[in-house]
């Protein structure tokens, strides 16, 4: 079972929420690789085998960065003969805002998922911190469901954000994902 998170992250932020969901993927039997937008040239082999692809880019200007966008449509050779149909596909998106248009970023990349006949799994979490009783410590504090989403606050440094609540609700999802591949494929069904 393989597993790509492939992601873009121009000042570290966004790598932190990836490393975030790698670690909810990796469970037994899983190989998760995390591939940055730069280094995608070596690791077209990886993603085409792999049974699930995690995409994850900062909220930049309400869209994806620029760099993402260029994995995107880097894909349009793939998309043409549907190789990647049937995998799984799940997304994340890190900004400043504690809105910042995130949810704007996710549908982009389910839509990006659904061009390419892939199988997409939402966050499946109820909303954090949402009640008298909630707290920004709360798995899901702002409340996604088409994925995961951080926020983190534009003075500090990746040291210090996206915060903790962010991160493990980006590990739900890393895991969700890889529960999901192990269901969907036809080797785990046969075993
Ligand atoms: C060009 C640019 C555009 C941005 N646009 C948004 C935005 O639309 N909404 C938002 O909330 N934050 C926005 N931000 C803030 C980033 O999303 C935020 O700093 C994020 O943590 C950066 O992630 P990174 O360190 O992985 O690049 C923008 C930042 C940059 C550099």
């Amino acid at each position: 079972m393989k597993i790509a998170v492939i992601y873009h992250s121009g000042y570290g932020h966004t790598r932190v929420q990836a490393e975030a969901v790698a670690r909810g993927a990796s469970l037994p039997g899983v190989e998760v690789r995390l591939v940055a937008v730069e280094d995608i040239e070596a690791q077209w082999d990886f993603l085409d085998a792999a049974q699930a692809l995690i995409f994850g880019t900062p909220t930049y200007m309400a869209g994806p960065s620029a760099a993402f966008k260029a994995f995107m449509d880097a894909t349009s050779g793939r998309w043409a003969d549907q190789r990647w149909k049937d995998k799984i596909g799940a997304g994340f998106t890190n900004s400043a805002g504690m809105n910042g248009d995130k949810l704007a970023v996710l549908q982009m990349l389910s839509l990006f998922a659904m061009q390419h006949g892939m199988v997409w799994v939402g966050l499946g979490l109820l909303p954090g911190n949402h009640t008298s009783q909630g707290s920004p410590e709360d798995l899901n504090r702002l409340a996604g469901f088409l994925g995961a989403m951080a926020q983190s606050n534009a003075d500090v440094g990746p040291e210090q954000a996206p915060p903790r609540a962010d991160r493990e609700t980006a590990a739900h999802l890393g895991r969700r994902v890889a529960e999901a591949a192990l269901r969907w494929s036809p080797d785990a069904r046969a075993a």
